[in-house]
C-alpha cells in the first residue's frame, strides 16, 4: 500500500497510480504573481452545520473529521463552482518540523501545515460517484502560519489522544469547521485532483490567501499521531504531504485584485 516514506511515498505512486503523471494533478506551488485575476469569480458560501459533526478516525495516512453528507446541511456554493457541493471531511498535512508540511506552496514557500475541507457535488449520488468525475469534489486549503496558539484546533488537538494509532476513531460532535477559517475569504483557484492516491483528477482547488496560527505546541500534538496500528513499531504520523506537481498548463485565477 502507499504512504509517505522512502519505499512507498510520492516518488513510488506512479507504478500503481500512473495518473500520478497526468495533466491536472495536484498540489502545486501558487505564484501569485502569475494568477490573474477574476473578476467573475462570485464569493464563497459556506454554510456548515455543527451538528453533522459525526467522528473523528486516524487513517493511517492523516486523520480526518467526518461529516453527516445525507442532506444539505454542511454546504459549499459560489466561488468558482456552479451549484451546490456537500461537506464530506476535512484533515490535515504536516510536517515533521516547522519549515514544511503544506502540500500547495506560495512562490516557493511552504508552511508547517495545510487544512483540507473536502466537498462533492450533489449533481451526483455520493461521493465516490462524485470523486470520479471532472466536477466532482471541491477542495477548501486552508495555511496554517506558525504564531500564537489557536483557540479553534484546540478541540480537535484535544481528540487525538483517543486516535493516535491507525483504524483508531472515536465520535466527535458539534463543531463548526468554519471557525477554522481566516477572517476574509480570499481565494486562489484551479483545477486539479486528488493529492493521495488514487490521484483522481475530480477536485476544483480553492486555496485561501491568508492562513491560519498554530503555536508549535499544537504542532507537536499532530506529530504524536501514529501511522502505524496498535502492535506494529511506532512510527510518527509526520511528512505526510505530496510535492508540488507540474503546472502542465493550467491557468490559476485569483479572486481577489
Ligand atoms: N488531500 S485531498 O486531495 O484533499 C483528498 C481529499 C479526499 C480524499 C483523498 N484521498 C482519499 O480518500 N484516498 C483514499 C484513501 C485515503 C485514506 O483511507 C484526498
Ligand atoms: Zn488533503
Amino acid at each position: 500500500a502507499w504512504g509517505y516514506g522512502t519505499q512507498d511515498g510520492p516518488e513510488t505512486w506512479a507504478e500503481s497510480f500512473p495518473v500520478a503523471n497526468g495533466p491536472r494533478q495536484s498540489p502545486i506551488d501558487i505564484v501569485p504573481t502569475q494568477a490573474q485575476h477574476d473578476p467573475s469569480l462570485k464569493h464563497l458560501k459556506l454554510k456548515y452545520d455543527p451538528a453533522t459533526a459525526k467522528g473523528i478516525l486516524n487513517n493511517g495516512h492523516s486523520f480526518q473529521v467526518d461529516f453527516t453528507d445525507d442532506d444539505n446541511s454542511s454546504t459549499l456554493a459560489g466561488g468558482p463552482v456552479t451549484g451546490i457541493y456537500r461537506l464530506r471531511q476535512f484533515h490535515f498535512h504536516w510536517g515533521s518540523s516547522d519549515d514544511k508540511g503544506s502540500e500547495h506552496t506560495v512562490a516557493g514557500t511552504k508552511f508547517p501545515c495545510e487544512l483540507h475541507l473536502v466537498h462533492w457535488n450533489t449533481k451526483y449520488p455520493n461521493f465516490g460517484e462524485a470523486a470520479s468525475k471532472p466536477d466532482g469534489l471541491a477542495v477548501v486549503g486552508v495555511f496554517l502560519k506558525i504564531g500564537s496558539a489557536n483557540p479553534r484546533l484546540q478541540k480537535v488537538l484535544d481528540a487525538l489522544d483517543d486516535i493516535r494509532s491507525k483504524g483508531r476513531q472515536t465520535t466527535f460532535s458539534n463543531f463548526d469547521p468554519k471557525t477554522l477559517l481566516p477572517a476574509a475569504l480570499d481565494f486562489w483557484t484551479y483545477e486539479g485532483s486528488l493529492t493521495t492516491p488514487p490521484l483522481l483528477e475530480s477536485v476544483t482547488w480553492i486555496v485561501l490567501k491568508d492562513p491560519v496560527s498554530v503555536s508549535p505546541a499544537q504542532m507537536a500534538k499532530f506529530r504524536s499521531l501514529l501511522f502505524t496500528s496498535e502492535g506494529e513499531a511506532p512510527s510518527c504520523m509526520v511528512d505526510n504531504f505530496r510535492p508540488p506537481q507540474p503546472l502542465k498548463g493550467r491557468k490559476v485565477r485569483a479572486s481577489f485584485k
